[in-house]
């Protein structure tokens, strides 16, 4: 595995625009060629299908509901295979098996992960590599919301919170592109921020949550800007009050009500709605587009 440990970021700099010194407004700074265009953008590739999706999907939380239905998108614009990591598949048994069912030419494996520890991860990785060949993408759905009040807030809930959102997300991010930079392939990673990192929420008290996912949004310009060189995007998509399971059961009817009232659109959205900026952030449609997070939520932020 490469050590980035003498690494500085002049350095990755150097290395991700080798045709241009840093110096600003002086055209004769270029000391050599640009760099190759992207295949995609060659009159050869215009043909291609933009929003084509390439190669192999890890889903961490691949069992919930927002996962399955983008890994299911994904699979529909061309994905070869897919492997779900989470605690839990049993859940999900249907969907997963419905997915292998509508796919047989895609593979689609179900592996219990933890996403909050590292050794779980990179065997899961390594495991994924030998029964589907690479890892191209990663998409960190794995999370957990809670609605406590910051008063009372015991120290294990928020770290918990912090553990699987924020902490799962990056070990599941490291794993990936460890993988990514020893094929030498590049890949696309998305995390799951949500409009809670942008918004306090109303009603419901969830600063933990809230928390977590913002860090998300700082972590992603990191990730992103230390692993371009090596051809990895990361961003992180927004999604609003979305129609799962993590916003039902007691106590959040009138939470619902709220959520719909409180949005110009007037309702909550469905999960497929999600489908389409991740499908641009896994395609070569979005092959620009690096260290942005984007919002779905219908315009729940406008407030
Ligand atoms: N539903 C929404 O409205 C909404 C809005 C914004 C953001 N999000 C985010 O989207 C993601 C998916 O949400 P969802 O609605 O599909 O929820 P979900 O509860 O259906 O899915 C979450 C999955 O994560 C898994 N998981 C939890 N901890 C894990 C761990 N340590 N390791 C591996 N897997 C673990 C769970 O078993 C579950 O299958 C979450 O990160 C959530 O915070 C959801
Ligand atoms: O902010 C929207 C979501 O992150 C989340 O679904 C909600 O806040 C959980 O109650």
């Amino acid at each position: 595995m490469p050590s980035p440990s003498n690494t500085t970021q002049d350095d990755l700099r150097a290395r991700s625009i080798p045709h241009m010194t840093l110096s600003t407004g002086d055209t004769s700074s270029m000391t050599g060629p640009p760099p190759p265009m992207p295949h995609y953008l060659t009159s050869e590739g215009r043909a291609i299908k933009r929003f084509a999706v390439e190669g192999n999907a890890i889903f961490t939380g691949g069992a919930g509901t927002l996962a399955l239905v983008n890994a299911r998108a994904l699979l529909e614009h061309g994905l070869s295979g897919l492997a779900l990591f989470d605690l839990d598949h049993s859940k999900s048994a249907q969907e997963i098996q419905a997915l292998k069912a509508d796919f047989p030419n895609a593979r689609v494996l179900s592996i219990k992960v933890d996403a909050t520890n590292a050794e779980q991860l990179g065997s899961a990785v390594k495991l994924t590599v030998s029964e589907l060949g690479s890892v191209d993408i990663l998409c960190c759905f794995a999370g957990v919301v809670g609605c406590t009040h910051a008063i009372d807030m015991a120290p294990s809930e928020w770290k918990s919170r912090l553990e699987i959102n924020t902490t799962g997300s990056f070990l599941s991010a490291q794993a990936a592109a460890r993988q990514m930079i020893a094929q030498n392939t590049g890949g696309s990673i998305l995390f799951l921020a949500s409009i809670s990192a942008h918004r306090t929420n109303y009603p419901q008290p969830q600063a933990a949550y809230n928390a977590s996912k913002a860090a998300l949004l700082s972590l992603k310009y990191s990730l992103a800007a230390e692993w371009a060189v090596h051809g990895i995007r990361v961003n992180s998509v927004s999604p609003g009050y979305m129609d799962t399971v993590l916003n039902e059961g007691s106590g959040l009817e009138e939470a619902r009500r709220t959520w719909g009232e409180r949005n110009p659109m007037g309702r909550m959205g469905v999960p497929e709605e999600l489908t389409g900026v991740v499908v641009l952030l896994c395609s070569q449609a979005g092959g620009y587009v690096n260290g942005a997070d984007l919002v779905v939520d219908g315009g729940q932020c406008c407030f």
